[in-house]
């Protein structure tokens, strides 16, 4: 389906927002609390360069994954069970303190959200990042009052690519399956909404695991936000 067109000032639906590596650059502090972990823990630090890559399925498999060093980390043994809770304890600790230090709005996001905003559109955050990070850091990014409802990693007992929670949200908001859109970066964003039967919007500024949003074959794909007007 085309999405052209479809935010126009007559259009009063719902748009959710994933939020790392779609509406925030957020990388550098969560590779700069990994690489806090990591080091308190006696290991090699990760690097922005992989952390970056690693973003996007949620706070415990980012730690799983940066304690294997790579991607597809291996279900932990029970033996490491115990330094998995550490580990994750230490990067919330780290995390906390950082959040919103380092991160940086993306460009056109700010004129994204007020147009639709002045439209009548409703607008929600569906993020895997722990709930508890979210609200802050839209604080800080200056665009907590655009958004009726934040959802988190944790906030539903699944988060994506589970659609879950994007019908959570859409319901929530008074949206329906057509009249509502979802705006992400990643497979886990993507994945979620065509779960749930809405149309997507994927950006290609993200991180989406190392891979180009192109091959995740959204409905539209953009270079900036501003591209959605
Ligand atoms: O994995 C995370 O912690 C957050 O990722 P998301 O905002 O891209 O869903
Ligand atoms: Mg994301």
């Amino acid at each position: 389906m085309s999405l052209a067109g479809l935010f126009n000032p007559r259009w009063p639906g719902v748009a959710l927002f994933d939020l790392d590596g779609t509406l925030v650059d957020s990388a550098p502090d969560l590779a700069a609390a990994v690489d806090t972990m990591l080091e308190q823990l006696g290991r090699r630090k990760a690097g922005a360069d992989n952390v970056r890559n690693w973003v996007g399925n949620g706070a415990s498999i980012l730690v799983h994954r940066a304690l294997a060093g790579k991607a597809d980390w291996e279900p932990a043994n029970p033996r490491d069970e115990a330094l998995f809770k550490d580990a994750l304890a230490l990067f919330f600790y780290a995390y906390e303190k950082i959040n919103g230090q380092h991160a940086k709005l993306y460009d056109g996001v700010e004129p994204c959200l007020q147009r639709l905003t002045e439209y009548g559109c409703r607008l929600g955050i569906v993020t895997n990042k722990p709930e508890e990070f979210v609200a802050p850091l839209l604080e800080q990014m200056g665009i907590d009052h655009y958004f009726r409802i934040s959802i988190g990693g944790d906030t539903l007992p699944v988060k994506k690519p589970d659609p879950a929670p994007l019908i959570h949200a859409m319901e929530a908001l008074g949206g329906t399956k057509g009249t509502t859109v979802m705006v992400g970066d990643s497979a886990a964003d993507i994945d979620a909404a065509r779960a749930a039967g809405i149309p997507c919007v994927a950006v290609r500024y993200g991180y989406n695991f190392g891979a180009p949003a192109d091959t995740l074959h959204a409905d539209a794909t953009v270079d900036s936000l501003a591209q959605l007007l």
